[in-house]
């Protein structure tokens, strides 16, 4: 079914002659020379009869311009939407007629439909005839004007078929005023007409198959308000079958569609909010011009929720972009020690409220691991997760990175303006890293958004809300910060709401051999080695567990890249040399116990100053010496000089 007012067909073209019995007959010699142009139905009849068939004829869609004359043709285009082709009469017709007219008498009536010919007066005197024209509406008045004519002593009377036949049933002779000349213009016309008719119903058909596959609501309208378009999306909304609103008047259908303001004054009303069926839809009134005349209007309805779908896709793409993904679930965090057990057992908690989280511990303690378990575990997973670490950026980088700027709100901002980070996290987590580092007056600001929950770019006065949840982490006391005033104490209750305190590694030891493993596991891997874990970190178990890991997991799992590496290149631990491996790895091994006293001062005794400095005097400033004198690689002897801050003694070079 067409949702658009107009129909659709293929193959020849297809006209419908509707004339009344002269004209018809008249007619039929030319319909014959037509007949390889078009198909031709020919139907005699006149008026509400005429006007019924074509009706019929029109809604079957199976004509496409119908012929017609005189007040039958009037008739038919005042009720069809379909094109009518009009015979017409014309002038040198009535002067034929007319002569025809003058061999039986010179007094002739001439009786035509709606008008009559001023011209006729001036060349009456040359024809010598007495000529007298009238002019008539319905069928009615024609007969009245035949019969008026008839006693004023016109015994010929010339006209349409409806004045012949009168004129007729007087026992007079009625002329027909049409020709053939005049119906061969008018099919010419028709098959002109036709053919325009079928390029616009293709058109309409291809419009058509876009208005019903478009996801939008959408109606049309014609400059009277009637709906003259309507697609599934449109009915579904107003819950009413195909095509029940063609042609009714839109503001009836459905007041809040209405559209006559747009209709009278011209101008779009875009971004409009519906309330409709309990949801909310976004509404586009556009006014429709041909040629700069307003020949309609349209409405345009989204479901509001797909524009905000695609807020949240366009702003994650945006994150996407800036490489801001979870990689970690609450799955992936190693360990099985009861500190790390009630660390993943309180995240869990977390996870179930929309509350901002404050997560604690050293650096490398997997703050940013919790958090994006915590918001992967949440009700906003799959939404952006976008991480920011406070202390990396000057003060004024970290307010537009934050707030995002408008263009030209500072020398050097980007054209277009830009999306700050609090947009980018909306309907999902920003996760504020270093918070402690955060800038007073930032901190300010950080606390009003998570107050009100909306934000302002840089340059700009509008509020944009923003529904997000904050992760914040630290490494620093925030509860000393507050006591030295560099960190506001009514943000740090704001954020304290959910405290995640994340234990060192040093305080779960019993966690190292099997976050080792995973991390040997994921190297190996890496590189499609066929060799187990254990075989990497089975050997070196007690080294794992005698270091104290400052650096925590981080630092671990640095160490086990190095150490597979090692691993892969010897093809085993024991097949390390003992030099490399300290010399990779000197945080992990210490000097090989038995190398004297020094040694092992030198690498974690109590003075490793002292012992450094004694063995470099004992050797004349000799490095290769004292390195052999403590029992350590030359390396390592020159790293921990410069971690101590100890000069070469002078002449040394670089012995
Ligand atoms: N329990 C754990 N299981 C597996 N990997 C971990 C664990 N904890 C931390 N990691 C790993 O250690 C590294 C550091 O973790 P993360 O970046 O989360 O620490 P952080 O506390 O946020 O560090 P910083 O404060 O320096 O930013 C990451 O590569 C992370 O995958």
């Amino acid at each position: 079914m067409p949702a658009l007012l107009g129909h659709r067909h293929n193959g020849r073209l297809r006209l419908c002659f509707l004339s009344y019995r002269h004209l018809t007959n008249l007619a039929r010699s030319v319909l014959d020379e037509y007949a390889k142009k078009a198909e031709i139905e020919v139907i005699d009849q006149a008026y509400e009869a005429a006007l019924a068939v074509a009706r019929e004829r029109e809604a079957s869609g199976t004509v496409d311009a119908f012929v017609s004359a005189g007040a039958n043709a009037s008739y038919l285009r005042s009720t069809l939407k379909s094109p009518v082709a009009t015979i017409n009469v014309g002038g040198y017709d009535i002067l034929l007629a007319l002569l025809r007219a003058r061999e039986r008498s010179n007094r002739v009536g001439i009786v035509m439909h709606r008008r009559t010919i001023p011209e006729l007066d001036a060349i009456k005197g040359l024809l010598r005839t007495e000529v007298e024209q009238g002019a008539y509406e319905t069928p009615d008045e024609a007969v009245a004007c035949v019969k008026g004519m008839a006693e004023r002593g016109f015994p010929v009377i010339i006209g349409s078929s409806v004045v012949v036949e009168a004129t007729e049933r007087l026992g007079m002779e009625g002329i027909l005023a049409y020709s053939v000349a005049g119906v061969r213009q008018g099919l010419d016309d028709a098959l002109e007409l036709a053919r325009i008719a079928r390029l616009e119903n293709a058109r309409y058909g291809q419009l058509n198959g876009v208005l019903q596959n478009v996801q939008e609501a959408v109606l049309a309208v014609d400059p009277d308000d009637r709906v003259t378009a309507v697609n599934p999306a449109m009915e579904a909304l107003l819950g009413i079958p195909p095509n029940a609103v063609l042609g009714r008047i839109a503001a009836e259908v459905e007041p809040d569609l209405s559209l006559r303001g747009v209709l009278a004054s011209g101008e779009a009303v875009k971004g409009s909010v519906l309330r409709f069926r309990s949801r909310d839809w976004i509404a586009n009134r556009i006014p429709i011009r041909e040629h700069g005349q307003i020949t309609g209007a349209m409405i345009t309805v989204y479901d509001a929720r797909t524009i905000s779908e695609a807020d949240v896709s366009l702003r994650s793409q945006t994150r996407r972009r800036s490489n801001r993904t979870t990689r970690y679930a609450l799955a992936d965090i190693g360990g099985g020690s009861p500190a790390i057990e009630r660390a993943r057992a309180t995240a869990r908690r977390f996870a179930a409220s929309d509350l901002t989280v404050l997560i604690s511990g050293e650096s490398g303690t997997g703050k940013e691991l919790f958090a994006q378990a915590i918001h992967n575990l949440g009700s906003r997973a799959g939404r952006p997760f976008v991480a920011i670490n406070c202390s990396a950026f000057p003060d004024t980088l970290l307010e537009s990175e934050l707030f995002g700027h408008e263009e030209g709100a500072f020398t050097g901002s980007r054209k277009g303006g830009k999306v700050g980070l609090f947009e980018a996290a909306h309907t999902g987590t920003l996760f504020l890293d270093e918070i402690g580092d955060m800038p007073l007056p930032l901190q300010t600001r950080l606390l009003r958004v998570l107050q009100e929950r909306e934000i302002v770019r840089l340059g700009s006065v509008v509020p944009i809300p923003v529904d997000l949840r904050v992760i914040a982490a630290t490494h620093q006391p925030l509860e000393e910060l507050v006591a030295q005033r560099s960190f506001r104490a009514d943000l740090l209750y704001r954020l304290n709401t959910l405290r995640l305190r994340l234990p060192p590694l040093r305080d779960r030891v019993e966690d190292v051999t099997t976050l080792a493993e995973g991390f040997v596991a994921a190297c190996l891997e890496r590189a499609q080695a066929d060799m187990a874990p254990s075989a990497v970190v089975g050997p070196l178990g007690p080294w794992f567990t005698a270091y104290g890991w400052p650096g925590n997991v981080r630092e671990l799992e640095n160490i086990c890249e190095r150490l597979t590496m090692l691993v892969l290149q010897f093809g085993g631990v024991a097949a390390i040399p003992p030099d490399i491996l300290r010399y990779d790895c000197p945080e992990l091994f210490p000097e090989p116990p038995g190398l004297g006293e020094a040694g092992a001062a030198a690498h974690d005794g109590d003075d490793p100053r002292a012992a450094i400095e004694s063995a470099l005097s004992h050797s004349s400033g000799n490095r290769a010496e004292a390195a052999r004198l403590l029992g350590i690689s030359r390396a390592t002897l020159w790293r921990r000089m410069r971690q101590l801050g100890i000069d070469p003694p002078a002449g040394a070079g670089s012995r």
